[in-house]
């Protein structure tokens, strides 16, 4: 370019200018600059094809990190999900959509307001809120109810801040983890721990416990609590007559009788073999006792049909009170005991309240053993 203007300028000067040695230099300076030029020209055009050739595998490589990236937290069984400061899902992996059988595209910009049930979406906020307020990480355990399937599943999720270059909280990482099973069986266990596997009732350890709840509640509102020990009369018969099996199936019943006759807020228990116990609280009347007593007593005497067979059966019961007869759940209990064995010695199919001669009978009963 520069040597066809060199050229255009050569023709149109007059010839003895040509000749003049200061037009020379003007000229080869001329000459000069464009070489430079067309130089740099050349460096520049290097040095772009190099740069866009770099950005091209700068964005490649990028693109395959975050390929990479988005495969691992796919393939993490866990669900993630991050969010804004206000809430907004900014993002969620594979077993987050799975699990809410949401998209991340319905997801992200959204709060869970926008996807969840109010209740949840309420419970949720507060759990954002630990983490968004204190800056510190988070637990929770919640059941979340998948709307496309209608199953429910537990979820562990621990949410952990994120912070800006400023030191500020910028928003949440939430990682969860389905533990649905797990709870199924840390409930089958404290349920086989608690209960008694035939009767479904609460066993003794569990009876103990609830007990203790209630003297305490007892020593508040100052109402006495009566335990009302039951023991099947000639059990042992139906048992050897009609079966193991029909054994079982009238236990399971005076169960069911037993709780038809109380509250649902008085405890039932079945201590073993045909051993029940109640314990009535909040009894304002005495008398109310003696009704419920003989409500059980008559509720037992009623024939069992069990499968072709029907047994006739009762029961004896010996009722003790706290805090009168005793203070102390294990003297509570025997007092009950020594009750409804008094109740057994008087002709059975009755009730008895303990009193203080049947503790010194049993104590001389004992020592003449
Ligand atoms: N079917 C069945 N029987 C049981 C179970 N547990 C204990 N038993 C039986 O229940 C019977 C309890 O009998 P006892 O309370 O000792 O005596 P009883 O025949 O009821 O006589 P009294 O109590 O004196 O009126 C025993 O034969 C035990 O083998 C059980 O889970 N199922």
């Amino acid at each position: 370019m520069h040597r066809l203007l060199n050229r255009q300028l050569q023709r149109h000067i007059v010839p003895e200018l040509r000749d003049d040695a200061r037009l020379g230099i003007f000229l080869n300076a001329i000459d000069h600059y464009y070489d430079q030029v067309e130089e740099e020209r050349f460096l520049l055009e290097n040095a772009l094809r190099l740069s866009s050739q770099e950005l091209s595998q700068v964005a490649a490589t990028a693109k395959r990190d975050q390929m990479l990236l988005r495969g691992v937290m796919d393939s993490i069984p866990d669900m993630i999900f991050f969010k804004s400061s206000d809430g907004c899902y900014l993002g969620c992996n594979r077993a987050f959509e799975r699990i809410h059988s949401l998209s991340e595209t319905q997801v992200v910009g959204k709060t869970d307001f926008d996807l969840m049930p109010v209740e949840l979406a309420t419970d949720l906020y507060a759990c954002d809120q630990q983490v968004l307020t204190s800056g510190r990480e988070y637990l929770s355990e919640r059941w979340i109810t998948n709307q496309e399937h209608q199953h429910q599943s537990c979820v562990e999720v621990l949410r952990t801040p994120f912070f800006g270059a400023d030191g500020q909280v910028k928003g949440l990482i939430g990682i969860g983890r389905d533990i649905t099973e797990r709870k199924h069986s840390e409930e089958a266990i404290l349920h086989q721990a608690n209960y008694d596997s035939l009767t479904e009732l609460a066993n003794r350890r569990f009876f103990h416990e609830r007990l203790l709840h209630e003297i305490k509640l007892s020593k508040r509102s100052k109402l006495p609590i009566y335990l009302v020990m039951i023991d099947l009369d000639k059990f042992k018969q139906i048992n050897d007559e009609l079966g193991h099996d029909s054994g079982d199936a009238l236990l399971i019943e005076v169960a069911r009788r037993i709780k038809c006759c109380v509250r649902e807020t008085d405890i039932v228990a079945r201590l073993g073999g045909d051993e029940f116990i109640v314990a009535i609280a909040n009894i304002i009347d005495p008398k109310d006792v003696k009704i419920i007593a003989q409500k059980l007593v008559d509720a037992l005497v009623d024939p069992f049909l069990l499968g072709i067979d029907t047994a006739l059966i009762s029961g004896s019961l010996g009722i003790a009170c706290y805090p009168n007869d005793a203070q102390d759940i294990e003297t509570l209990v025997k007092h009950a005991d020594q009750a409804m064995y008094y109740a057994k010695k008087s002709g059975r199919n009755r009730y008895c309240f303990f009193t203080p001669t049947q503790a010194e009978a049993a104590i001389k009963q004992r020592q003449l053993m």
